[in-house]
C-alpha cells in the first residue's frame, strides 16, 4: 500500500505521522496542501495535527479551501481511507466530510496530556486490530470539544460512527466523543494523537494497532 501525509502551512505533526506510517509499513509520502495533483496513487490519506493558517478565523476553516482538498473529497467518495488527527479532524468537519464541529475546550486552554480512550467500535477500519477495551493516547489541543446537534449525535450513536470516546471527558465533548467516522466508515477524525504512541522508547505503543488496523483494512480491499 501507499499512503500520503498532507502538509498544510502550520502543520506540526506531519513528521510524527510520517514516522509512524513508515515504521509500521504504510509507505508514506508527503504532499503539499497547495498541490492540485490527484491522489489516485494512494490508498490512505492523512491530515496531520497542527495549527493550519495559525488557527485564524476558526480551526481548519481556511485549510479546507486548500487546493488539495478537492482530491481529498474525491478519495473519500471513492471509499479510500482518509484520516484527520486533531487539526486534521477540524479540517474534515469544516470540509463537510465529517459531521459536527470542534469548539473551544469547555475550560478554555490548551490541554497537553495523555488520556484513556474507550474503543467504542471494535470492528471499524481503524480499530479492528485492537483487543484492548481502552488505550492510552496523547492529547494536545485547545479546540477539541466535539459538538453536534442532538439529531446528529443520535445518528452517530445509532449508526455506530463513534469509534473512540474519552474515558473521562477532559474537554466537554458531547457524548464524550473523541473520534468519529462518516456513514460509510472510511473517513475518520479524532482529536487524540495515535501517531505519538507508536514507539517503545517513548513509553507508549497503544497507537500502533490504529495503523495496523488501517493496514489490514487496505489489504482486505485487495491492495498489497
Ligand atoms: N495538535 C493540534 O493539532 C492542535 C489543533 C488545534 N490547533 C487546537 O489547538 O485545537
Amino acid at each position: 500500500m501507499k499512503s500520503v501525509v498532507v502538509r498544510f502551512p502550520g502543520s506540526n505533526c506531519d513528521e510524527d505521522m510520517y514516522y509512524a506510517l513508515k515504521d509500521l509499513g504504510l509507505a508514506p509520502e508527503f504532499i503539499s496542501a497547495q498541490s492540485d495533483a490527484s491522489l489516485d496513487e494512494y490508498d490512505a490519506i492523512f491530515l496531520p495535527g497542527g495549527f493550519s493558517y495559525g488557527d485564524y478565523l476558526r480551526t481548519g476553516a481556511i485549510a479546507r479551501f486548500s487546493p488539495i482538498m478537492a482530491a481529498v473529497q474525491t478519495a473519500a467518495a471513492q471509499g479510500k481511507i482518509v484520516v484527520g488527527i486533531c487539526n486534521g479532524f477540524q479540517i474534515l468537519t469544516e470540509s463537510g466530510l465529517l459531521p459536527g464541529q470542534l469548539m473551544m475546550n469547555e475550560v478554555p486552554g490548551f490541554i497537553c496530556d495523555e488520556t484513556e480512550l474507550v474503543i467504542n467500535q471494535k470492528t471499524s477500519a481503524f480499530t479492528n486490530a485492537y483487543t484492548a477495551e481502552q488505550i492510552l493516547v496523547p492529547v494536545a489541543h485547545a479546540d477539541g470539544r466535539y459538538y453536534a446537534d442532538a439529531e446528529t449525535l443520535q445518528r452517530l450513536e445509532d449508526q455506530n460512527q463513534i469509534v473512540f470516546k474519552y474515558a473521562e471527558n477532559l474537554n466537554g465533548s458531547e457524548n464524550r466523543i473523541a473520534g468519529i467516522t462518516n456513514e460509510q466508515g472510511n473517513v475518520l477524525g479524532m482529536m487524540p494523537h495515535p501517531e505519538r504512541a507508536v514507539e517503545t522508547l517513548l513509553g507508549n505503543t497503544d497507537g500502533q494497532n490504529f495503523f495496523k488496523s488501517i493496514l489490514a483494512t487496505v489489504a482486505a480491499q485487495g491492495v498489497n
